[in-house]
């Protein structure tokens, strides 16, 4: 599946269709008075959130959307016809700003939520609603009103009930293919993963939803390395896993660093529940484990799990963990069986715009 983000689309609401002049003509009636009808609405731009749609990618390809005109007005008073709304389907997620970025105009965080974003303008009226006791045959009409157009920004959060943190090379991918189907690519390098990926969690009869976004590294907030925009993915995570590298340079080091990104970017990301984790494991003996585990604590974690994405060590219990932080009934809004459809591998040729 290509994955997309973010899009820049035009939209064009229909105008109305014009107003129509029209005199009576039956025979013997002479002087038939003024019977054109009004012109027909214009269609409007709707928005509409719909399940089973994880990218913008259909954006790029299609990036103007006009609505129909309405009908003209025509003789013996009949009203134009009103054209039919255009409804834009985007995923759950989606959020609409202004072409300027800086202000949030719809947000579509519910399935089957929609929104008329723009209204097709109204049908000029024809000239038989000008009649009037002084004006006997009117030959005024109007035209139909403009439909209103304008850019805007589409831009997808994704809804994940769990996010993953931590600096590149952490082992977020290898962890989510191990509790997911998810297929996500592991490297030895870091950016590997270039693209947010969703994965779904079942454990204890239980469901959710976990994303594995790039990883972080100092300036991520400013945009360095991949940047900031992915932290916008787990703006509405409810939990976060942080992974740290037990065989990294230094593991407390690395918790200050994410955890400043975190910070820089605001948006609560430090407020959500963090569940601080050494991954790896496979590769420290237990008395490093229990060294690091205690230099996390002093610089501020909770609780310090140990596990390792590659054997499963540990695993369980964490889970366990992220379980006690959702709901009974994980009421994500991304539904699993959509999600885990998604197993195919990344884009390459996705590119940022
Ligand atoms: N021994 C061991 N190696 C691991 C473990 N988890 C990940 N690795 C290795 O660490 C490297 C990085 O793993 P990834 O899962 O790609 O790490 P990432 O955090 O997704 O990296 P980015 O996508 O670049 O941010 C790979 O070579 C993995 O094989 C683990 O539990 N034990
Ligand atoms: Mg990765």
């Amino acid at each position: 599946m290509h994955f997309l983000d973010q899009a820049k689309i035009y939209l064009q609401s229909g105008s109305g269709g014009p107003g129509a002049v029209s005199f009576r003509r039956e025979k013997y009636i002479q002087y038939g008075g003024p019977d054109g009808g009004n012109g027909g609405k214009g269609g409007d731009i709707v928005f509409e959130a719909v399940e089973g749609l994880n990218t913008l990618i259909d954006f790029r390809y299609s990036q103007h959307f006009k609505a129909k005109r309405g009908g003209h007005g025509m003789g013996r008073d009949r009203t134009g016809a009103g054209a039919k709304d255009l409804v834009i389907k985007v995923p759950v997620g989606t959020q609409i700003l202004s072409e300027d970025k800086e202000e949030v105009l719809a947000d579509f965080t519910e399935a089957g939520k929609q929104v008329v974003f723009i209204e097709g303008g109204m049908g000029g009226r024809g000239n038989a609603s000008y009649k009037s006791s002084t004006n006997r045959a009117p030959r005024q009409h109007q035209p139909g009103e403009a439909g209103g157009e304008m850019w805007v920004w589409l831009r997808l959060k994704l809804l994940a009930d769990v996010g993953l943190l931590g600096l590149p090379n952490a082992g977020k991918s290898t962890f989510i293919n191990q509790v997911t189907n998810t297929k996500a690519k592991v490297g030895a390098y870091a950016f590997t993963t270039l693209v947010p990926k969703l994965g779904v969690v079942r454990h204890k009869a239980r469901e959710f939803v976990l994303a594995d976004i790039p990883g972080l590294i100092e300036g991520a907030a400013e945009g360095a390395g991949i940047g900031d925009r992915f932290l916008g993915h787990i703006e509405r995570c409810r939990v976060l896993i942080h992974l740290i590298d037990i065989a990294g340079d230094d593991p407390a080091d690395a918790f200050r660093t994410v955890n400043g990104e975190l910070e820089a970017y605001g948006e609560g990301l430090l407020d959500k529940p963090q569940l601080v984790v050494l991954n790896k494991l496979d590769l420290a003996d237990r008395e490093l484990g229990e060294a690091f585990s205690e230099e996390l604590l002093a610089a501020g974690a909770e609780k310090v799990f140990s596990i390792s994405g590659a054997t499963g060590q540990g695993i369980e219990e964490l889970l366990d963990a992220v379980l006690s932080y959702l709901p009974d009934q994980t009421s994500t809004e991304t539904k699993a069986a959509e999600v885990e459809d998604n197993t195919s591998e990344e884009a390459d040729n996705w590119s940022p715009i």
